[in-house]
């Protein structure tokens, strides 16, 4: 096992390295925005599979702004489906909704219409034979563990409230391994009533959860200011696009820049992010390699990829015509099934979070 990470140690240096990853809960404000956006692309998709969209929230108190552009044949209501996604996260107030959204610009759609890609940018796909998943071993912990705050939210909606994060900071061997986690830090928004029971409810997850792979928590670091009570959009505003790192690789892969939130397929920052991810698995299997890193680039308008990077532990791989071919945007969008309804999903616990 082990990442593209490869810590030299000094000759007789036994001493582990500390690495970290973080990813933040589904009530988290800026995870909010990102699920608005892909709930309303999830619902123009249904009505209308030629949707283009682009669309972008930002949160401040119990006030929701939506905007960006929709050219759609769907009719839906986009205030209606933020505060469905609102009340699924576990949000219980009323929010109040402003609108400004216009219809794709038409110099754009020129070439999106032609199969050109809808964007330039550079996309990041990453594997690694940590685990089944094909993600590294702390970043499946963390989508575990976020994953099991979110029934607690919903179980024990009076304690335990939807905004939070939690963080690794992991000792790791000279293959990039995970031994052992130095801290493990998590913020998680309560009721402040008995810190005492709830915290050890939630060490006892995240033990449960790492105890499955062999790996010890030496320290745990829970709220570490002591208190969070006032939580979501009334401590911090949210923003659709603003946790990227979250969303992919939780820091194990570069960053291209674009979010994946809100988009349809023929913008390459979702299409292409979801083709490098499938390549990565792919040239890793066939190859019998420890990790697989993948960066893909386009020009707007351009139907074919600029160019294909393929990185691994046994360095640079060739790129073949038939994987020039096959990261055309039209040719992604059918192989991968981008036109199903599942952006909201996706971006839960991140993107490849709830791979098959
Ligand atoms: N017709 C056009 N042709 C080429 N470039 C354009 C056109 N129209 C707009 N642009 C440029 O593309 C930019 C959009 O790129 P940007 O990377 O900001 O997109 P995004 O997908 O909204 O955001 P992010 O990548 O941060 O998620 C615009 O701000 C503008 O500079
Ligand atoms: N928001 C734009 C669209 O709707 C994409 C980014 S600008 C190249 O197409």
């Amino acid at each position: 096992a082990g990442g593209k990470f490869n810590f030299t140690h000094e000759k007789g240096d036994e001493r582990m390295k500390l690495y970290s990853n973080e990813i933040v809960f589904r009530g988290h404000p800026d995870k909010i925005c990102d699920q608005i956006s892909g709930a309303i692309l999830d619902e123009c998709l249904k009505q209308d599979k030629y949707t283009r969209a682009g669309i972008e929230c930002a949160l401040k108190n119990n006030r929701i702004y939506i905007f960006g552009e929709i050219t759609t044949n769907a009719k839906i209501d986009r205030a209606e489906i933020a505060r469905r996604v609102l009340k699924d996260i576990g949000y219980r107030e009323e929010f109040q909704v402003v609108e400004n959204i216009s219809e794709q610009s038409r110099d754009i759609a020129i070439g999106v219409d032609h199969l050109g890609a809808g964007d330039q940018g550079m996309m990041f796909g990453y594997a690694c034979n940590d685990t089944k998943e094909l993600l590294p071993l702390a970043q499946v912990i963390l989508i575990k563990f976020a994953k099991e705050y979110d029934k607690l939210v919903h179980i024990n909606p009076d304690v335990f409230y939807p905004d939070g994060k939690a963080q690794i900071t992991g000792y790791y061997d000279q293959n990039f391994k995970l031994k052992d986690i130095k801290d493990f830090t998590i913020s998680y928004q309560n009721n402040e009533k008995n810190r005492f029971v709830t915290d050890a409810e939630i060490k006892a997850i995240a033990m449960t959860i790492c105890r499955e792979y062999g790996i010890h928590i030496q320290s745990f670091l829970i709220n570490p200011t002591g208190k969070f009570l006032t939580g979501g959009p009334y401590a911090d505003s949210g923003l659709t696009g603003r946790k990227i790192v979250v969303d992919a690789y939780q820091s194990f892969a570069n960053v291209g820049g674009g979010c994946m939130n809100g988009k349809d397929p023929t913008k390459v920052d979702i299409s292409g992010a979801h083709k490098a991810r499938e390549l990565a698995k792919r040239i890793l299997k066939e190859k019998r390699l420890t990790w697989c890193e993948l960066q893909l680039s386009y020009a707007i308008g351009l139907e074919k990829p600029l160019a294909i990077y393929i990185d691994s532990d046994k360095g640079n791989l060739p790129v073949s015509t038939n994987m020039i071919e096959e990261c055309k945007p039209a040719r992604i969008i059918r192989d991968l099934h981008l036109l199903e309804p599942r952006y909201e999903e996706w971006a839960k616990f991140g993107h490849f979070a709830n791979e098959e």
